[in-house]
């Protein structure tokens, strides 16, 4: 087992600049950020700030394909996931793992649809939201990342090398047993609070404490655990009370990532969502009336 000693962040946002500034803080020559020639002019102007504090790091842009790239961690949002497919093409070799951290249960598949299951994991963060505004990015430090193949009840060897890089950096993570289930239950959650917060731009603490408005996200939770059924997820029971749960647990103030974006007049993300729903619920004969109408609200919500 080789280990892992490059690591290129594709998405230096508000999730992937919190992996950029760990993993920098362990080893600066460890870590480097995909950019086109737009994007690094502006980051080696302004870098970025996080938590107050200035930041730069190793630049690459694709045609400087000159590392061998142990690890790759996709943090675009969903629209830019096409260009971050085509974009990381060169550093893509045999014995590279691949990570995305986008929200839904999508992105695993379309990253293998290009380059093969070999090399990708599923994956998501969880913790707290973190912001961005333009390059300053705040976050608190709750966050996780949650990886594996979808059973590890043994670890894979790309699960040992993404264990041991992470142990060294002090990057938090989980490694769950059943790992489809982990990331149902985080896009159950995801359906529900992030469409229904968008839409009623509800806070977590509003779900907490208006029993309408958790009402409309189970109702959008509800049709994908018919979904996730549908889709062979075992304990899919287990889902809903997982989602309540984590909705009870978080700070009141908080907002959903899809309820900033709202709120900031940017593109959203209801295509990993609602979409997502839809498409599978069409697929199992399965009616999911609410995700269609959240589907059509959240669209008309976005910047023309
Ligand atoms: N923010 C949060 O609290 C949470 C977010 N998530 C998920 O994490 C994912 C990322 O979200 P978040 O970090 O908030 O999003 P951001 O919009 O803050 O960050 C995305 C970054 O990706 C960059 N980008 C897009 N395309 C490319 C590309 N081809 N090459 C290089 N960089 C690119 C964007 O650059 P530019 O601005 O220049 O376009 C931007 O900096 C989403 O799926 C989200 O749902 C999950 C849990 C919580
Ligand atoms: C981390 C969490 C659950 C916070 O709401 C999230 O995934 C999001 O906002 O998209």
């Amino acid at each position: 087992m080789n280990n892992m000693k490059k690591v290129l962040i594709v998405g230096l946002g508000a999730i992937g600049s919190i992996y950029a500034v760990k993993l920098s803080a362990y080893d600066p020559d460890c870590v480097f950020v995909l950019v086109d020639e737009a994007r690094k002019l502006r980051y080696q102007r302004d870098g970025i700030i996080f938590n107050g504090q200035p930041y730069n790091f190793h630049y690459l842009t694709s045609a400087q394909a000159d590392q061998d790239i142990d690890l790759i961690l996709i943090a675009t949002k969903s629209h830019g996931l096409q260009q971050a497919l085509d974009d990381i093409a060169p550093f893509v070799h045999p014995g590279t793992v691949i990570i995305s951290l986008l929200n839904g249960v999508s992105s695993p598949a379309a990253i293998a649809d290009r380059y093969g299951w070999e090399g990708v994991l599923y994956a998501f963060f969880t913790g707290h939201g973190s912001t961005r505004v333009d390059n300053a990015i705040t976050h608190d430090g709750v966050c996780t990342i949650v990886f594996g193949e979808a059973e590890n009840k043994t670890y894979s060897q790309s699960v040992q090398r993404v264990t041991a890089l992470f142990d060294q950096a002090g990057i938090e993570y989980d490694v769950p047993e059943d790992m489809l289930l982990a990331l149902w239950k985080k896009f159950v959650l995801n359906v529900g609070v992030n469409q229904a917060s968008a839409v009623l731009r509800a806070t977590y603490g509003d779900f907490q404490q208006n029993e309408r408005a958790l009402g409309i996200a189970v109702k959008l939770m509800e049709e994908a655990v018919e979904v996730a059924r549908a889709e062979g997820i075992h304990h899919a029971d287990e889902l809903l009370p997982w989602s309540l749960d984590f909705i009870h647990s978080m700070t009141p103030a908080f907002k959903s990532s899809m309820l900033q974006d709202v709120e900031a007049g940017r593109a959203t993300e209801v295509d990993l969502f609602g979409e997502v729903v839809c498409d599978l619920g069409a697929k199992h004969q399965i009616a999911t009336p609410w995700n269609a109408m959240f589907v059509r609200l959240i669209r008309a919500l976005e910047p023309a």
